[in-house]
This record gives C-alpha cells, sequence and structure tokens, in this order.
C-alpha cells in the first residue's frame, strides 16, 4: 500500500487557501483536514470543531506545554497550531492528510516531517490578492493592512516549497491538490 502522503498547504493572507479547503471537504471526503487550535475569535459562520477548535489563551498556552501540537505559530496577533495525535493516527491509518497552515508552521513541518509535501498557493498577482483580501470583508483595514504585510514576507518565502500552485480557479486547485496527495512520495 502506498504511504500516505502529508501535504502543507501554504499562502499568503487572501490567497483563497480557506475557499480551496472547504471546497476539497465538499469534494473530496476521502482527504482529511487537520482542524487547527486557534486563538483567534471566530468569524461569522464558523463552527467550533470544523474549521477550527476556538480556544482561550490559557488553553492554547497548555497545549504548548504539554507537547500536543505537532507545530505552532503566532499569526497577526493570535495563535495557532495543529494537534498532534490526529494528524500521526490519519497518517498511520493510510489516510492522505492535508494541514493549511502559514509559513512559519510549514517551516516546522520541513523540520519536523520531511517526508511532507509543502504547496505553496500564490496569487495571480499581488493586485488580486489585495482585491480578494478586501473584498472579503472580514476584518477592519488595519488588520487587513497587517495580513498584506505578512503576505509580503510569505511571497519572497515562496521558493522554500516544494511546489507552487497559483490559484486562480478553486476547482483547478483541489484537483491539483488531489493528484499530487495521491502520489507517493519518492
Ligand atoms: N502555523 C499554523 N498556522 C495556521 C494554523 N491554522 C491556520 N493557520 C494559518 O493562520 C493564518 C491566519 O488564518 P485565519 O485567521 O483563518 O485567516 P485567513 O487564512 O486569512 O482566512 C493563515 O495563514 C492560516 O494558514 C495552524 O494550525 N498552524
Ligand atoms: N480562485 C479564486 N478566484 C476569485 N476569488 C477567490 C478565489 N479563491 C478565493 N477567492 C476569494 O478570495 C477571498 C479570500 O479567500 P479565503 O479563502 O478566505 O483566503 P485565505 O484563507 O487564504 O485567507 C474570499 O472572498 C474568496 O471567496
Amino acid at each position: 500500500m502506498p504511504r500516505p502522503r502529508l501535504t502543507v498547504l501554504s499562502g499568503p493572507s487572501g490567497v483563497g487557501k480557506s475557499t480551496v479547503v472547504a471546497e476539497l471537504r465538499r469534494s473530496h471526503p476521502e482527504v482529511w483536514l487537520s482542524v487547527s487550535v486557534t486563538t483567534r475569535k471566530p468569524r461569522p459562520g464558523e463552527q467550533h470543531g470544523v474549521e477550527y477548535f476556538f480556544a482561550g489563551n490559557d488553553e492554547f498556552d497548555g497545549l504548548v506545554a504539554s507537547g500536543e501540537l505537532l507545530e505552532w505559530a503566532e499569526f497577526a496577533g493570535n495563535r495557532y497550531g495543529t494537534p498532534r495525535g490526529p494528524v500521526l493516527e490519519k497518517l498511520a491509518a493510510g489516510v492522505p492528510t492535508l494541514l493549511e497552515i502559514d509559513l512559519q508552521g510549514a517551516r516546522q513541518v520541513r523540520t519536523t516531517m520531511p517526508d511532507a509535501l509543502l504547496v505553496f498557493l500564490a496569487p495571480p498577482s499581488w493586485e488580486e490578492l489585495e482585491r480578494r483580501l478586501r473584498g472579503r470583508g472580514t476584518e477592519p483595514p488595519d488588520v487587513i493592512a497587517r495580513r498584506l504585510e505578512m503576505g509580503r514576507v510569505e511571497l519572497a518565502a515562496e521558493k522554500e516549497f516544494d511546489l507552487t500552485i497559483v490559484n486562480t480557479s478553486v476547482k483547478d486547485v483541489c484537483h491539483r491538490l488531489i493528484t499530487l496527495m495521491g502520489n507517493s512520495p519518492s
């Protein structure tokens, strides 16, 4: 049986990562999408245990202290982390697994799980990235400015990834990802 592949999807805020993950959840239930823990407040429509596990600062501190996170990072004023146990269980059970995490998290996974495939999701252009982030309308202008600043840093790190997919069409991105995840690491 081919080994299942741990795949990481990263890219600047607003590029479409959540949209791609939501489409994968709908169209490819055979892929397991890790649910991260975050100290960020839920956006309208986000459900505890679906998009994220929403946690307080003390709870997050506890998870870090007890080593329950595979990786974690602070991003734009909030903390985010991947629960370790479920990821290892799914991989051991042969289930293709996807983490949608930021650049700092991707770097940690590169070190701790060197077989992982690191995929960078890129916008068609900087202008389109700004348009998407502003168009989403979920953050106030100061938070958008901060995320765009982070976005420049993330875009500069593209070459650290195994490959780049440009998010022009969400369906095409999903198709590429599924194809990649079906191929065992050589
Ligand atoms: N390191 C790490 N980053 C995460 C995790 N979960 C989400 N992120 C990243 O945190 C950043 C902010 O996520 P979010 O607040 O949902 O905003 P959005 O990605 O702009 O919709 C994104 O780059 C996510 O990929 C995680 O478990 N670990
Ligand atoms: N391929 C695409 N074409 C046009 N708009 C897109 C595309 N992918 C995502 N979007 C839109 O861009 C905005 C940001 O997407 P989102 O998934 O929230 O990004 P991220 O999770 O990377 O921050 C959303 O309004 C989303 O509907």
